[in-house]
């Protein structure tokens, strides 16, 4: 069957499923009628007898920006390894919005689900420019049309070039992206992750290693995508979290410390001793 003949038959199931059959939700479809994009509930994880995630629950609204901090060994990358399907808990409940079950699908169709995860240390191909590494990257996006005929359409491009301007590389496209500066290397990962239109964005560390400026761009751009997609944010640089948080989770040994703004979690005495304990 040809692509097209493909997309022409999604379309029809779209159209004959729309409004007037209820609250229908189409399989790997997100359902978000809960006000609650992901999930956690009750999760635990143990390595060797040891209790990295602790009964932890936690659940995050669609378009929120959220800020997850705590102390070393806190279990913060445990938490995303759990939500993306790279670690597996031993009981609770991950959901992404109100049908989807992480817990059944492997790590690649977490990807594909629209969750997209920023590692700590910046994974860009060096030998490749820039663009290539976006094209790349949107090429193995979900979309049909572009795995099966392996180059971009018109919206695509529009696409990337939104996504050059929106990391501030569109003057760095055709440069090899080995040349970039730290930051600019992060940065355009953020943007790999963005052209696959992710609806939940993970970015563990963003700011680590970065200048002072660098660090203010990344709030910048951060401060745009709120909104537009949902944001986990784990970061120790409590200026950058000043600058972008608006609700703060505050992780100690696997579970939820405390939550709020980060003047009422700084506040809490229960973190101070966390934070002054270490
Ligand atoms: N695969 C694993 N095997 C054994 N122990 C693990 C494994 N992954 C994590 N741990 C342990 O679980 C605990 C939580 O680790 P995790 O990396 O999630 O913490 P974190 O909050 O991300 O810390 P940091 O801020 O230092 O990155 C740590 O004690 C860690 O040593």
């Amino acid at each position: 069957m040809s692509p097209d003949l493909l997309e022409q038959g999604s379309e029809r199931l779209r159209s004959a499923s729309g409004p007037g059959y209820g609250r229908l939700v189409q399989p790997g479809q997100l359902d978000l009628a809960h006000g609650r994009i992901l999930y956690l509930e009750d999760v635990s994880v143990s390595f060797d007898g040891f209790r990295a995630i602790n009964r932890l629950s936690i659940d995050i609204a669609p378009g929120e920006l959220r800020c997850i901090i705590g102390p070393n060994g806190a279990g913060k990358t445990t938490m995303m390894d759990i939500i993306t399907g790279k670690t597996r808990p031993d009981s609770g409940t991950v959901y992404f919005g109100g049908t989807i079950n992480l817990l059944r699908h492997s790590e690649a169709e977490i990807a594909q689900l629209g969750i997209g995860r920023k590692f700590q240390r910046p994974t860009v191909f060096e030998a490749m420019s820039v663009f290539e590494n976006l094209e790349l990257a949107m090429q193995g996006a979900r979309t049909l049309r572009t795995s099966l005929w392996g180059r971009l359409s018109g919206a695509q491009r529009d696409r990337l070039a939104e996504v050059l301007m929106l990391i501030r590389l569109q003057d760095q496209m055709n440069r090899s992206a080995g040349l970039l500066s730290h930051g600019q290397k992060q940065w355009l990962e953020i943007g790999m992750l963005l052209v696959q239109d992710p609806r939940l964005l993970l970015l563990d560390e963003p700011v680590a290693g970065m200048t002072d400026q660098e660090t203010e761009r990344t709030a910048e751009l951060i401060l745009t995508l709120k909104g537009r997609h949902s944001i986990i944010v784990v970061e120790h640089d409590m200026g950058f979290i000043d600058r972008i948080a608006e609700k703060v989770t505050v992780l100690a040994e696997g579970a939820v410390l405390a939550e709020g703004t980060l003047a009422q979690v700084q506040a809490n005495d229960r973190v101070i001793e966390v934070y002054l304990g270490r």
